[in-house]
């Protein structure tokens, strides 16, 4: 089990994460992100949303410091993010392409690096260490798994070593960078309960998701990004199909399934499907009804593209 905050400030304990008015510009002279601001709340999962190249990476590796910031700041627990990465509170799980996977190390080693930040300088792992290591791999169903090699694991299984790697960091910001992108049904679901827990417990989750469909399943909250924050709240009020629509713009897949498509009768009613490709955000009710019915499908049939 995690550590509870009470090493934290109690005064600081409410605050999570917030962006101010943050600007991040490449060396080559791309500014990615352009005085993006948002705040979310411990105890709370954050969808991260938008189109390939809109910045949810840069986004994270800013929060990381990874990537200096030209304008505004971070604070992450109430702190400065410099100091809540000093003092290891914030954990990263990276997308699957900007692994090493031909490195040569075992799952095991890979969840010990979570605790590097709790070692000495010559990084001998305590009990404590292995311990936490140990309960990590349980907590993702992987310990059977950690003597072999990274490079050896299905695509969810590598996502699991490494979210077990932010739960032996003890990290109480969890930045996932598409964490259900190549993964199966089954394994998105272990993911999203466990990170459902980890909520419970107080922590912040922000996740970059091209998963439509399962933010409003499992995110409380909102951010929708293209090279700056379009909107960010809560997600009933922000995951909306006008939002969405700004948010993407022309590369998102829409359907529309009415009439005699899906009724045999005069029912005037009709499902829009909303889809970036993986599982669609479906929105049923009334042509202008912004308060439909809302779910997932596994796969549209019978669409007709708008
Ligand atoms: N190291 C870099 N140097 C210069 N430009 C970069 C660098 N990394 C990313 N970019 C550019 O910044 C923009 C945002 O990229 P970023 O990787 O943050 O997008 P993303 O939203 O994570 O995309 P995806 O959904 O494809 O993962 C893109 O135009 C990208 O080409």
């Amino acid at each position: 089990m995690l550590k509870p905050f009470s090493d934290l400030n109690p005064d600081n304990r409410e605050l999570g994460l917030v962006a101010d008015n943050i600007t991040v510009t490449y060396r080559n002279g791309h500014t990615a992100l352009r005085q993006a601001s948002f705040s979310i709340p411990q105890g709370s999962i954050t969808a991260l949303v938008g189109v390939n190249g809109s910045g949810k990476s840069t986004l994270f590796k800013s929060l990381m410091g990874f990537v200096p910031l030209a304008t505004g700041s971070v604070s992450i627990l109430g702190m400065s993010g410099a100091e809540a990465l000093k003092r290891n509170l914030v954990a990263y799980v990276p997308q699957a392409e900007e692994v090493d996977w031909n490195f040569p190390v075992l799952v095991e080693d890979v969840v010990m690096m979570g605790r590097y930040g709790h070692m000495g300088w010559l990084r001998i792992p305590s009990r404590k260490d292995h311990e936490m290591v140990q309960d990590a791999l349980e907590r993702v169903n992987m310990a059977d798994y950690r003597k072999r090699q990274i490079g050896e694991l299905s695509g969810g299984q590598k996502k699991r070593v490494f979210l077990a790697r932010a739960l032996a960091q003890e990290g109480k910001v969890i930045l996932l960078d598409e964490p259900f992108t190549g993964v199966d049904v089954k394994t998105e679901d272990q993911i999203t309960a466990l990170l459902r827990e980890l909520r419970e417990e107080g922590h912040v989750m922000l996740v970059s998701t091209h998963n439509l469909g399962s933010v409003p399943e499992f995110c409380d909250r909102t951010v929708l990004i293209n090279r700056t924050v379009l909107d960010s709240g809560l997600t009933k009020d922000v995951f909306t199909q006008a939002n969405l629509e700004k948010t993407f713009g022309g590369v998102l897949r829409h359907f529309i399934l009415g009439g005699s498509e899906l009724h045999d009768d005069d029912d005037s009613r009709q499902v829009t499907v909303i889809t970036d490709d993986e599982r669609p955000f479906v929105v049923y009710g009334e042509a202008d009804d912004g308060a439909s019915e809302k779910g997932k499908v596994d796969k549209p049939q019978e669409a007709r593209y708008d």
